[in-house]
């Protein structure tokens, strides 16, 4: 498979993979002087599962924030839905369809997991307080629309028995779900996940992959996401993108990436000329 094919192509298990959603150009990003990413270039197509893999250093997490637009680049380019995207906020970016979740879990502990869900829809709330004062059936009829598609999210995640619960008396790996659900509440276009499986047991990450598969599939989501655990990725992408030191390394299906040299020697720490 080439990575510079502009058309979809079928998955291994047999999805239809659509066009080019986002790519990144030659993509620099430095911190005074160091350089957490060098000239990496990629893209993320219509409908795939995407990973950024790498050993720990490696800056998945810059380019995670680069995408998320958290971080703008020195140089290189973002394109988003076929057009050059401009230096803009993370809220903006959000906006045009962009959700993700955080490393370390980043919700409400004090509210409950159906109020954190619900924080997911705040670009869909469109009147204000004075217009809701004054036009009251509109701001009805936003929040019942905004309702109905949280429960959907609740529902489909599996977390009904826990909407009323404070999100601080959860165990980690439902935390993580809850996250997940705030992020899918905003019915992103691409969403990107950071480190989904961190921290979790074997029975947590099974869980994990089997929503996000469900995601892909269900709502037809197009899904970034970076972890470092090797293993669980392989089973769950169509193409993955490896990091090492800044740089790219490989990219290509699961196998082609498990199979490259640069790829084995980063993963066992031969050390670099
Ligand atoms: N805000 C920052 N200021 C300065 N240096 C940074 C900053 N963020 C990252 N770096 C540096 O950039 C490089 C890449 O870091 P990054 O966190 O992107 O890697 P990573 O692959 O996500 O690592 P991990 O798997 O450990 O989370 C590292 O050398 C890191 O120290």
């Amino acid at each position: 498979m080439s990575d510079t094919m502009e058309e979809g192509y079928i998955t291994e298990d047999g999805r239809k993979i659509g066009g080019t959603l986002m790519e990144m150009k030659n993509i620099t990003l430095r911190f005074g002087g160091v350089k957490a990413i060098t000239d990496i270039s990629f893209d993320i197509k219509e409908g795939e599962i995407r990973a950024i893999i790498g050993p720990n250093g490696a800056g998945k997490s810059s380019m995670l924030n680069v995408i998320s637009g958290f971080y703008v680049p020195q140089e290189g380019e973002v394109w988003y839905k076929g057009a050059k995207r401009p230096p803009m906020k993370p809220y903006q970016v959000a906006q045009q369809g962009i959700a993700r979740t955080f490393q370390n879990i980043a919700l409400f502990e004090g509210m409950s997991v159906l109020d954190n869900v619900m924080t997911g829809r705040l670009n869909y709330m469109k009147t204000n307080m004075f217009q809701q004062a004054i036009w009251k059936g509109k701001a009805e009829k936003e929040e019942v629309e905004n309702r109905e598609f949280v429960e959907k999210v609740i529902d489909f995640l599996e977390i009904q028995s826990i909407r009323k619960t404070p999100v601080a008396r959860l165990p980690y790996g439902l935390k993580k779900r809850v996250e997940l659900a705030r992020a899918l509440a905003a019915a992103p276009h691409l969403l990107l996940l950071d480190e989904p499986m961190a921290g979790m047991n074997v029975e947590e990450k099974e869980d994990m992959s089997r929503f996000i598969l469900d995601v892909n599939d269900e709502f037809g989501t197009t899904i970034a996401l970076i972890e470092h655990d090797m293993g669980v990725v392989m089973d769950l992408s169509d193409r993955v993108v490896v990091m090492d030191y800044g740089k790219k390394i490989g990219d290509g299906t699961p196998d082609e990436v498990r199979n490259n040299q640069d790829v084995i020697d980063a993963y066992l720490g031969v050390s670099h000329d």
